[in-house]
């Protein structure tokens, strides 16, 4: 049996569109919501994310702001930019990418940002209204994902849930929509002891851990719904133009053996995200204005 596919790139052009329907409404009342996208240093792979996001950001009909900052940038020239962009009425939505340069301190920065325009859902602000189950800014990578796992599973209350990985952007905050759902929520990190042990238990397996294909075949319970999060570049002696594919946490080609869904890379959880960056965006341009 081979596993249902989970086409993110298509569910992520259906949100898309959702998004921009709902943009031209709020054009017709003079309102174009506004993202801020700020760069700090020349990372080739953060550039990429960087032009995606923006052009998707212009197709939605909502403005796009980018700040490009050399690598030198001090904290307190990045925190005034930040300010900046708190006040300005045009800005709906500040991203400040990360990782940041070293010397910068990216707590101090995320907690600058104001919460009500924090459309990553990093500030603390934003990190316990979801931790407390009340309505804010929820990070993109989770809450796309979460609806990738809803388009296969929509109810997952008593399941057993595994996500690997317990970061701040990814791990923890995909644990809590998990739980939030009432799935039975168990988050494994570079300490969990018999990791692939705790993986068979997984009705979903959320994979963000920035390790390529280490989730093997047999790690996964057959018919387990397999969300891979992770973005891993390798190198691809096959191929004739890149010297370089991208690869996932999961070892896709066994998974897809033994899971009942899963999302590839690319085409998975990556499209999502950016889809829900600009649905964030719309949410917070809303929200601002009483909507
Ligand atoms: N698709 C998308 O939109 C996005 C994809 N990503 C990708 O997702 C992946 C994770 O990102 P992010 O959360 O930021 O990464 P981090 O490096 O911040 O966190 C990785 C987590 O994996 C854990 N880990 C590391 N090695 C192991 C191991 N051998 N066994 C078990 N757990 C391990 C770490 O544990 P510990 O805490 O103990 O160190 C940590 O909790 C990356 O590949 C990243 O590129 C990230 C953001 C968005
Ligand atoms: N403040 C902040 N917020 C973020 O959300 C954030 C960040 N910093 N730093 C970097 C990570 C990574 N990230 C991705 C977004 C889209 C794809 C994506 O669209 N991926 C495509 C492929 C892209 C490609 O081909 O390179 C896919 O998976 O199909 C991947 C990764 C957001 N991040
Ligand atoms: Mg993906």
């Amino acid at each position: 049996m081979s596993a249902t596919i989970i086409d993110g790139k298509a569910f992520a052009a259906g949100l898309r569109a959702r998004v921009a329907e709902d943009v031209r409404g709020l054009a017709e009342r003079g309102i174009a919501p506004g993202l801020a996208v700020v760069l700090v240093g020349e990372d080739p792979a953060s550039q990429v994310y960087v032009r995606n996001k923006a052009a998707q950001t212009v197709e939605a009909g909502m403005r796009s702001f980018q700040h490009r900052l050399p690598a030198t940038t001090s904290q307190a020239e990045l925190l005034a930019l930040v300010h900046t962009l708190n006040a300005d009425d045009a800005v709906d939505g500040i991203l400040v990418q990360l990782p940041l340069p070293a010397g910068i301190d990216a707590q101090a920065i995320i907690e600058a940002i104001a919460p009500e325009k924090d459309v990553d859902g990093f500030h603390p602000a934003n990190v316990g209204r979801l931790a407390t189950g009340m309505p804010g800014l929820v990070p993109c990578t989770p809450l796309g994902a979460s609806m990738l796992i809803d388009s296969v599973r929509p109810d997952v209350a008593g399941l057993e849930a595994v996500v690997i990985g317990r970061s701040n952007i990814v791990g923890k905050p995909m644990a809590q929509l998990l739980l939030q759902r009432s799935a039975t929520v168990t988050i494994a990190h570079s300490r969990t002891r018999d990791l692939a042990d705790v993986c068979r238990r997984a009705d979903i397996l959320v994979a963000a851990v920035g390790r390529p294909e280490m989730v093997r075949g047999d790690w996964i319970k057959p018919g387990a719904v397999v969300v891979d999060v992770g973005i891993n570049r390798v190198p691809n002696p096959q191929a004739e133009d890149g010297k370089t594919r991208l690869v996932g946490d999961v070892a896709f080609d066994e998974a897809k053996e033994v899971a009942g869904a899963i999302t590839p890379v690319p085409g998975g959880v990556g499209p999502m995200t950016i889809a829900c960056l600009l649905a964030n965006t719309l949410q917070a341009a809303k929200a601002r204005r009483g909507l």
